[in-house]
């Protein structure tokens, strides 16, 4: 556990051993919310075909992939650089496709497109289901609810079930397009519509994955690079109103095949806290650059489950209504972060032309012997963007790209 930093919950012969599992997972849960999981039964190859499947997709043009637009209140669809995250106000590095067992007809890539595809994700989406279910009985027995409580409300055959899988790719960044002294913004036309304002001040903010939680049941994720630590969690919720993250970060580092999961929102409300749905995120890499794909299995309870705790969040809430105002709260957040950064820009800039203005007075100064034409390209003091940013807001109202629900 030292070197891996997280518990392994080993899911061999369930059945029999599942008094065990119970009391290994609730430890795991409850101190640090995210765990391993091994034996979950979803063989190595069904695994690296989901992957070369998501792959291939990713492979395809944007303009084929954009016939299938995310939708955010069906919990499908394909996006890239649209998912804000509340904690930075900025959108993730990567593009996803997401997929849900109801009413998506129009999502599912067609035959041509994409051949097989639904049939083989469907499946594979059974498969972690399967898994799901097995770590939510185990979840009700420890919390002392009856052992099918979450699985009756996380139920895929019900039409209102919001399970459902993302593949993530996370984008090559070799090249000089986020080496901040070269910026550019070409590539982040996309970005800037989301109305961030990039500019290279802001582009050691961005993380393949911004730090969040996810407001769900429980994650499975998939990653396809033993070893690699690109994903760290952070310890110590305490709420799971709250939004304080902690300045602790682990890396995860599975091995091949080995599931990572971790709490979510709605179970850390339903356990009154006792389960931790803690922050992760993903950084940018510093060695390896290339591209990295992740396929995350988010168990969510059916649109109208009731989330009641018992002791303390007493008043029973929908987990529509959870997500709905879980997906406010982000919105509002990042609304405020991006509403500060147009106003520290609109600050940046009047700094700017002060200091221009002053340098043209010096320049008109004979007894002058420096050229200061380009002090300001050098010396200039804008603040960084870990300055606490300025609490005017801004004039210019803010339109948001869509905060996507997980
Ligand atoms: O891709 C990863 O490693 C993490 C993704 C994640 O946290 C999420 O999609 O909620
Ligand atoms: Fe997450």
């Amino acid at each position: 556990m030292s070197q891996r930093n997280f518990k392994t919950i080993d899911l061999a012969n369930f059945q029999q051993r599942k008094e065990s599992i119970v009391k290994d997972i609730m430890t795991a849960a409850t101190e640090q919310g995210f765990f391993y999981v091994i034996n979950h039964g979803i063989s190595s190859d069904e695994i690296q075909s989901m992957f070369e499947t998501g792959r291939r997709f990713f492979a395809l043009p944007d303009s084929t992939k954009a016939k299938y637009p995310l939708d955010v209140p069906r919990n499908a669809g394909w996006e890239k650089f649209a998912q804000l995250r509340p904690q930075t106000g900025l959108p993730d590095l990567k593009e996803s496709m997401q997929l849900a067992f109801h009413h998506i007809p129009d999502l599912w890539p067609n035959q041509q497109d994409a051949p097989n595809f639904q049939n083989n994700v469907q499946c594979f989406m059974e498969q972690c289901n399967r898994v799901s279910q097995q770590l939510l009985e185990c979840f009700a027995l420890g919390l002392g609810f009856p052992e099918d409580f979450f699985t009756r409300c996380h139920d895929i055959s019900q039409p209102d079930a919001l399970n459902s899988l993302r593949f993530q790719h996370y984008f090559d960044l070799k090249g000089t397009v986020f080496d901040a002294s070269q910026f550019t913004p070409t590539k982040l036309d996309a970005v800037e519509e989301c109305g961030s304002l990039v500019t290279s001040e802001d582009v050691n903010d961005y993380y393949r994955a911004g730090p969040h939680t996810d407001p769900d049941t429980l994650t499975l994720l998939f990653q396809n690079n033993p070893g690699h630590d690109a994903l760290e969690a952070c310890q110590g919720r305490n709420d799971v109103t709250q939004f304080n993250q902690g300045t602790h970060w682990l890396p995860l580092c599975p091995q091949k095949d080995e599931l990572v999961c971790n709490i979510g929102d709605m179970l850390m409300r339903w356990s009154d806290d006792q389960l931790k749905s803690n922050f992760h995120r993903v950084k940018r890499p510093e060695v390896d650059l290339s591209s990295r794909y992740t396929i995350a299995y988010f168990t969510q309870a059916n649109k109208s489950a009731l989330i009641q705790g018992r002791t303390k969040y007493t008043e029973p809430l929908t987990a529509g209504d959870f997500l709905r105002q879980a997906m406010e709260r982000n919105h509002q957040r990042v609304k405020m972060l991006i509403d500060q950064r147009h106003a520290r820009k609109q600050l940046e800039q009047q700094q700017l032309e002060q200091q221009q203005l002053r340098l043209e007075e010096d320049d008109n100064d004979e007894d002058h012997s420096v050229d200061y034409r380009n002090y300001h390209h050098h010396h200039l003091h804008l603040p960084s963007s870990s300055s606490p940013p300025p609490t005017t807001t801004s004039q210019q109202p803010t339109t948001l790209a869509p905060v996507l629900a997980i």
